[in-house]
């Protein structure tokens, strides 16, 4: 079991360390030309080097722009996609090193929750063949008075009536269809959820609602979260800590309320500059970050800092040529930048068009 700070020796005997230490994870994918000779002529570096840790009982935010490799990571955790190097520890047990039985019966532990409830229920199954077909893979199934009444009780949990059970996903809303989407990973008894965008497909008046009920699965089943989101408004809600993602890599993380009150990476602050300030009334008088430019395709990340193409506060060359690591900066707070300290202090001056200070 690798050193995972707090809580170092996080195994199944030590309840205060980390249930899920991810070390150095990377996800390549191969990209391929060719009709007679298929040869691989680069890679999507999707995630390229994640190292996190997540205490039981925790929910850890993962955010970022669309395609910077946050579902791939998510998915990877699980091993639903086989990891290129790096290792992933649950519970104190290496999941890259299992064998497919041992896979198998670990994977009940650890479930997710998908984006679109409609896609990722089959349309002919009812409700119940939904729930049951989980519990039967993992033997977990008992008579069939016993499964009817565990599933009554699920549904009950994620506020849907037992009469559900004979319904088909069609008939139901898309709040309710997520509702089904977690019964269907409570059914098997998990300790860790990886919600991947878990209420980005709802209206946003339904969104509270199944952001609060995940709270109180929370609260009173003791489960470990991963929320994947690229809303942010919905990961301050929800998160303890939160890891900000860009291409393929973590750039900060720190708890909810310090990357909220005070972001220190560049885009963790271009990122919280375009949330809109929840009261109109109240004066918002935050600073304004326009980035510039595409974001880069990850089968051509740029070299050095990957942000710095980006970047209002870029210094020639060190961003250009170094990577920074991501360390701690305050306690708790890890950032990945040359300069954070310069810019915090204002030593460091953004380019004024792509900043504005209002
Ligand atoms: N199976 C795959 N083969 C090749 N490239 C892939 C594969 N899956 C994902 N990618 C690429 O990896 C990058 C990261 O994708 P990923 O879906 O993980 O990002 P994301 O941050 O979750 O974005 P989104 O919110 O849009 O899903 C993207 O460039 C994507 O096109």
């Amino acid at each position: 079991m690798p050193d995972a700070g707090a809580g170092a020796a996080g195994t199944a005997l030590d309840p205060a360390g980390p249930l899920l230490v991810v070390e150095d994870l990377k996800v390549h994918f191969p990209i391929r030309r060719g009709v007679l000779f298929d040869r691989t002529v680069g890679h999507v570096y999707a995630v390229d080097g994640v190292s996190l840790s997540v205490q039981r009982g925790e929910t850890y935010g993962l955010v970022g722009e669309s395609g910077c490799g946050k579902s791939t990571l998510g998915r990877a955790i699980l091993r639903l996609t086989e990891p290129t190097s790096g290792s992933v520890w649950f519970d104190g047990v290496d999941v890259a090193a299992m064998g497919t039985g041992e896979l198998r019966r670990e994977r009940r532990r650890m479930q997710m929750v998908f984006q679109d409830p409609l896609s990722s229920l089959d349309p002919r199954q009812s409700v119940e063949s939904i729930l049951v077909e989980g519990m039967k893979a993992h033997d977990l199934a008992g008579s069939a008075a016993e499964t009817n009444r565990r599933l009554r009780q699920l549904l009950a949990a994620v506020g849907l009536p037992g009469s559900s059970l004979a319904k088909y996903p069609h008939e139901f809303s898309g709040g309710q269809r997520q509702r089904i989407g977690i019964a269907r990973a409570l059914t098997v008894d998990p300790d860790l959820i990886v919600a991947d965008e878990p209420v980005s497909a709802l209206d946003v008046s339904v969104q509270a609602q199944v952001v609060n009920l995940l709270e109180d699965l929370q609260r009173e089943l003791g489960l470990t979260y991963l929320v994947i989101a690229h809303d942010l408004a919905v990961v301050r809600h929800i998160a303890d800590r939160v890891g900000v993602m860009y291409l393929g890599a973590l750039v900060e993380e720190t708890t909810s309320e310090a990357l909220y009150a005070e972001p220190l990476h560049p885009y963790s602050r271009a990122l919280l500059s375009a949330v809109p300030v929840p009261d109109p009334v109240v004066e918002d008088s935050r600073e304004r970050i326009l980035l510039t430019g595409d974001l880069p395709s990850p089968a051509n990340p740029p070299t050095g800092c990957r942000f710095h193409t980006r970047c209002p506060w870029r210094q020639p060359t060190r961003c250009d040529d170094e990577r920074p690591e991501l360390v701690e900066h305050r306690p708790g707070h890890k950032v990945a930048c040359h300069w954070v300290d310069g810019i915090a202090s204002g030593e460091i001056t953004p380019r004024s068009e792509n900043v504005d200070v209002l």
